[in-house]
């Protein structure tokens, strides 16, 4: 089967999503994993848009990328000028990119309303902009912005702005979904007569309103488009574009499509989380293929038919997009996610154990009281070891007392933390001063214990996160504290759970700071 070829718009398109925007050295960074992914060709920008825009153009010529055709993106020329003469045109062709991309009007009301011009002068805007582009040139992509909705609002009209694409010249004409409110069952039949109409290669490009514009991709392309345009993790105008991490899997692995190879394909998470890194966003958890919970199993009947075969719960395996399988514990769970997590923390655990059992049962006792464990694993492998009794005493907490005041109302609030802790046989009673009384005591934890132990001072605290468990009683609820601590090798989240936010966030430290010693203890032993 033909190649499929893959225009990623997330340097363009995709910074037109709020909140997203990169700088400079950002977009090369991107256009260079994006060539290493195996994206055929990456639109840059909008030259005629900022100097941003252009500066990339001018930078992305400095590094050598492996095979991806780079393109500028434009639109027609305006009313009442010659492209020679139409600034955004002469900044496309001055930008020297591989490829030029122009979008123009393909709905009637569009060229009546948003132009402001006859149908006959929208046909010339397109038909000169192209057979201008394609003087100066190498390659030259039309995008006819609004294609479904001005074929369903005028067919004879929307066909009339393909062809004068055609007739000047363009490489490839992209149908486009602009305002995404199309739904699958609707393209066949018009594809079918785009094609009658034109002989040109053709595209796809959809936004995602109503959340259908992976799938409109997808039923293009089984109904012979071979150009598709999408971005990475979906970023995009109001609810984003085709999301190309989810095509990508699709076309290579389900539906037999030549696009990418499989070390490509394998690098596909490693490259949606990058890109996320560099926009500066969460990277969102339940994203299909490459999210954190892509392949993360919960339920007990689950986890225990997946350990006896991934497929009986997994599309796809996960490896082969770069993902791993994730088994989660909670109160969904049973003895098979028990036994999962034993094996993943090197834990010798018999299923036929009495303990599982009992593991299993405080699990959910506890998720009754308000823990949950899901971000929380180190503090479930600690409950596993104490449970086994395998883990060390390496310290006890004698006691500990949090004060926190404002002497003058004009003045910041003072914490501060005493604490006394057992180490040995050793008694240690130390203070700390924190911004804040959770960070007060903190402080004052390590330093009790910073003496016995140097390895904490490799540890950090990444995040914290407190949450109100809804029982209706305002500041008198429960809290549950998440703490993610990290060191050079590796993160780890702790849990804490108590009606005094204090204590909460005691016990995910403690839990924090013995995990680091449980983890150095073992590697050790190796
Ligand atoms: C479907 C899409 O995603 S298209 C891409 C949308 N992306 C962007 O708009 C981001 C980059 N845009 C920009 O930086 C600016 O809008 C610019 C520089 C392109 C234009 O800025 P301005 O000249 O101030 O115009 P403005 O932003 O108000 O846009 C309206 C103008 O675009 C013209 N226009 C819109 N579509 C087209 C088209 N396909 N062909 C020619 N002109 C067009 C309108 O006729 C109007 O021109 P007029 O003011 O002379 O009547
Ligand atoms: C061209 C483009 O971005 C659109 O029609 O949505």
């Amino acid at each position: 089967m033909s190649l499929i070829r893959l225009y990623d718009t997330t340097l363009r398109d995709g910074t037109q999503a709020e909140d997203v925007s990169f700088l400079v050295a950002d977009k090369i960074r991107i256009a260079q994993k994006l060539d290493e992914l195996g994206i055929h060709y990456i639109e840059g920008g909008w030259p005629g848009s900022n100097p941003k825009d252009i500066a990339f153009f001018k930078d992305v010529k400095k590094v050598s990328l492996k095979q991806t055709k780079i393109a500028a993106f434009g639109s027609t020329r305006r009313a009442k000028t010659t492209p020679d003469k139409d600034a955004n045109i002469r900044t496309l062709v001055q930008a020297e990119p591989d490829v030029v991309t122009i979008f123009g009007k393909t709905w009637d009301f569009h060229v009546h309303e948003a132009l402001r011009i006859s149908l006959e002068e929208n046909l010339e805007l397109i038909y000169d902009s192209l057979a201008y582009l394609k003087q100066h040139v190498a390659e030259v992509i039309y995008d006819a912005e609004h294609f479904f909705d001005g074929y369903k609002a005028n067919p004879e009209y929307a066909l009339k702005t393909l062809k004068a694409a055609q007739d000047a010249g363009a490489d490839c004409i992209v149908l486009c979904d602009t305002n995404g409110g199309t739904l699958p069952y609707e393209l066949p039949a018009i594809l079918a007569e785009v094609k009658k109409a034109v002989s040109t290669d053709l595209g796809i490009h959809t936004h995602n309103d109503s959340e259908c514009a992976v799938a409109n991709s997808l039923v293009a392309v089984e109904h012979g488009i071979v150009h598709v345009q999408g971005t990475m993790n979906g970023f995009g105008e109001r609810c984003g574009n085709a999301n190309l991490c989810s095509i990508i899997p699709a076309l290579r692995l389900k539906m037999g499509r030549e696009c990418v190879n499989d070390a490509q394909l394998k690098a596909l998470r490693s490259t949606s989380r990058y890109i996320y890194e560099l926009a500066n966003l969460v990277p969102n958890k339940h994203q299909a293929y490459v999210g954190n919970s892509a392949f993360a199993h919960k339920g007990g009947v689950h986890v225990s038919a997946i350990q006896r075969h991934p497929e009986t719960y997994e599309h796809i395996r996960p490896e082969q997009v770069g993902n791993v399988t994730r088994v989660l514990v909670s109160d969904l769970s049973g003895r098979s996610n028990i036994l999962a997590k034993a094996e993943q923390f090197s834990i010798n655990l018999d299923s036929k154990d009495p303990i599982t059992q009992e593991i299993l049962e405080n699990l959910k006792e506890m998720e009754n009281k308000g823990f949950q464990f899901e971000g929380a694993e180190a503090s479930f492998e600690l409950l596993m070891r104490r449970a086994l009794g395998t883990l060390r005493q390496f310290f006890s907490v004698i006691g500990f007392r949090v004060i926190d005041s404002r002497r003058h109302e004009d003045e910041m609030p003072l914490s501060e933390a005493t604490i006394q802790v057992k180490v040995g046989g050793k008694i240690e009673h130390t203070a700390a001063e924190g911004s804040g009384p959770v960070n007060a005591l903190d402080n004052a934890l390590r330093k009790a214990l910073e003496k016995f132990y140097p390895q904490i001072r490799e540890m950090r605290l990444l995040d914290y996160k407190v949450r109100v468990l809804p029982a209706g009683k305002g500041t008198a609820s429960i809290t549950r504290v998440l703490i993610e601590s990290g060191d050079k090798d590796g993160r780890w989240g702790t849990v804490g759970v108590s009606d005094n936010i204090i204590d909460a966030s005691y016990q995910a430290l403690v839990d924090a700071l013995i995990y680091k010693l449980v983890k150095d203890l073992e590697e050790k032993k190796g």
